[in-house]
């Protein structure tokens, strides 16, 4: 299954600071409703496969360490290219879905490569860019590099926000920026990401991807996997309900990308029993919903092994990617 590409894009809004400050949010509201979750939808066993198949759909597969190399990214795209072994996929009789998953995402330095390693196979390679992960290298290193990564052939970019923008207070600042990010991504789809461990409070977090939203983002992503907290239930509920919102006001539809710690094939199930509980059966596609993440495949191979055979790989045996 080829990656959907992005059929409509956000173009945003103006900044409507009423809309922005009049935003609050009720902790133990949200941790009742998230609590409530895991209960609302409990996903039978042969139901669990086809959740997994849709989670690799949906998985923007990362690699951001220091010591990525060219062999790594290339293993990397053979990996996004053919996420499960043969036999698997022969036993779980997909061979026809040709199922790959939704884009590769690596630093600006490997997008030629992964560019090239993923040539006609329909897959997008995703940049992190503008200074990531803080963000914090001059506005016009940030422009140009995210110009650099789309000159070299990313067709989505995930920028940064400057953090201190939301703790200040500083919404025009926030959206000026944003704007100009997506202003540089030209015909590159934008992910937004917040960094929401460096927010302090889900107010912020809320304000934040409102903000996000006016200027124009395609999709809002919670973090860079660098904070010391990632992506969390509470604060993907947050982001969801603004999502919901800012849709409601202006008809344009904006993706949510969770990213950080997710490794495990029932926190994968747990993100998308949300987003069809919040969003519905449009936010379980790639063009709306991504996963970011870098061992997560690992597991979810492993689970959809175990549902074939009933039991698992020794650990040896399954490829870290
Ligand atoms: O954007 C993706 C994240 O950096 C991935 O984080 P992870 O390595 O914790 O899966």
């Amino acid at each position: 299954m080829a990656p959907d590409t992005h059929p409509v894009r956000n173009p945003g809004t103006a900044l409507d600071l009423s809309v922005v400050r009049g935003i609050r949010v009720n902790r133990s509201a949200v941790e009742r409703r998230v609590g409530s979750l895991p209960g609302r939808r409990t996903v039978k066993k042969e139901w669990q496969a086809a959740w997994l198949l849709r989670a690799i759909s949906c998985m923007d597969l990362t690699t951001l360490s220091g010591d990525d190399t060219p062999g790594n990214v290339r293993r990397l795209c053979a990996k996004a290219a053919h996420p499960l072994k043969p036999e698997l996929v022969d036993a779980l009789g997909i061979r026809d879905l040709a199922l790959t998953t939704g884009a590769v995402c690596v630093y600006h330095q490997y997008v030629s490569t992964a560019v090239d390693a993923l040539r006609g196979s329909g897959i997008p390679v995703a940049a992190v860019s503008t200074g990531f992960p803080a963000g914090l290298s001059p506005f016009e290193q940030r422009l140009a590099e995210i110009h650099a990564s789309v000159a070299a052939g990313a067709t989505e970019i995930d920028i940064v926000i400057t953090r201190a923008y939301v703790l200040t207070g500083n919404w025009v600042a926030l959206y000026d920026e944003v704007r100009a990010f997506r202003d540089a991504c030209g015909d590159a789809h934008m992910k937004t990401i917040l960094g929401v461990g460096e927010l302090a409070t889900l107010t912020n977090v809320a304000r934040a991807s409102m903000v996000a939203m006016m200027a124009g983002s395609d999709f809002i992503k919670t973090s860079t996997g660098k904070e010391p907290t990632n992506a969390t239930l509470p604060v993907g509920l947050v982001m969801t309900r603004m999502i919901r919102d800012f849709g409601e006001r202006t008809g344009h539809e904006v993706g949510f990308k969770p990213a950080g710690g997710i490794r495990t094939a029932k926190q994968a199930v747990d993100w998308l029993i949300l987003m069809k509980e919040e969003l519905g059966d449009r936010w379980l596609r790639p063009h709306l919903f991504r996963f970011g993440a870098s061992g997560l495949l690992t597991d979810v191979e492993r689970q959809l092994e175990h549902y074939v055979t009933g039991r698992y790989a020794a650990a040896h045996r399954q490829p870290m990617v």
